[in-house]
């Protein structure tokens, strides 16, 4: 019998209306990925210039842009981030669009080698060019729904072992994200519209646009989300480019309108930084 379950109607209902607030112009380029890299290197520096020449300051590409979201494909793309120049060509273009643009960044995330290890890693530039960080996505994305979908990010990667911050506190949570046609419609927007509600700041989420013809199919539908867990701006599957106004006064007026940071319990809960507490006992 054929399944009822059909993604697209599992969706929770359309963006919330709000006002604009001009202040910083984020972008999310959504684009398709071929297993060619200089291709994709090529047409995400297009999507780039695009997005800043409708005038963002922040773009964010999403989750493995320069390759296939495959286990075969990680080792064949990835790159030495950390030795640059010719053998980081994903990161060195990066470097050079931010800083020919001047914009900042967030370029979601390429197979990174180090030594025999491959890392899922995001590197954010600034709009010097200057690597401002670079994260290794923590949490390994290992899923088996079978007839669904089997996904082990853990056969071919090495979880990384520590958070990022760039800048000084976050009020902006950025997630290149490749969530699938299962988890998409499921858990996309529900866990980035809580997060921003929990934590009263903004989320933005860049996905790869959907091709039915790879091995894995992409869920699409980039997303910003404001400090109420309201969607301010979305997309459909299909490559694009999104430019929406964050501001982010708006959060100063949200945590006092509902001041959930105040009514924390630290005598009831609290969250341990466990590589702080180690140094300190060691
Ligand atoms: N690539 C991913 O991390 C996908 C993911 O987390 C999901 O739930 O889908």
């Amino acid at each position: 019998m054929a399944s009822a379950f059909d993604p697209e109607k599992a969706r929770v209902p359309p963006a919330l209306q709000l006002p604009k607030p001009p202040v910083t112009k984020a972008s999310h380029a959504d684009p398709s990925m071929t297993a060619d890299k200089e291709r994709n290197i090529a047409h995400a520096r297009k999507a780039i210039e695009d997005a800043a020449g409708k005038g963002a300051q922040l773009v964010v590409l999403p989750e493995i842009w320069n390759s296939p979201y495959s286990n075969d494909s990680f080792p064949v793309h990835a790159e030495d981030i950390d030795a640059g120049g010719d053998a980081s060509p994903s990161t060195a273009m990066l470097s050079e669009a931010a800083h020919r643009l001047q914009i900042t960044i967030i370029g979601g995330s390429i197979p990174e080698r180090c030594g025999d290890r491959l890392y899922n890693t995001c590197c954010v530039f600034g709009k010097d060019g200057k690597l401002r960080a670079k994260h290794r996505k923590i949490h390994l994305f290992d899923i088996d729904i079978p007839g669904k979908i089997t996904f082990m990010e853990s056969k071919t990667l090495t979880a990384g072992e520590n958070p990022t911050i760039v800048d000084t506190g976050a009020h902006l949570l950025c997630y290149p994200g490749a969530f699938n046609m299962t988890t998409g419609p499921l858990h996309w927007e529900l866990l980035q519209r809580a997060r921003a509600a929990d934590n009263q700041l903004y989320v933005a989420t860049c996905s790869p646009a959907r091709d039915t013809s790879a091995s894995y199919t992409a869920w699409g539908h980039s997303t910003l989300v404001g400090p109420f867990g309201e969607v301010l701006a979305t997309t459909e599957h299909e490559e694009t480019i999104i430019i929406a106004e964050i501001d982010y006064s708006l959060i100063e007026l949200r945590r006092t309108n509902l001041p959930l940071l105040k009514q924390r319990r630290g005598d009831l809960y609290q969250l341990v930084d466990v590589q702080r507490l180690n140094s300190v006992l060691n």
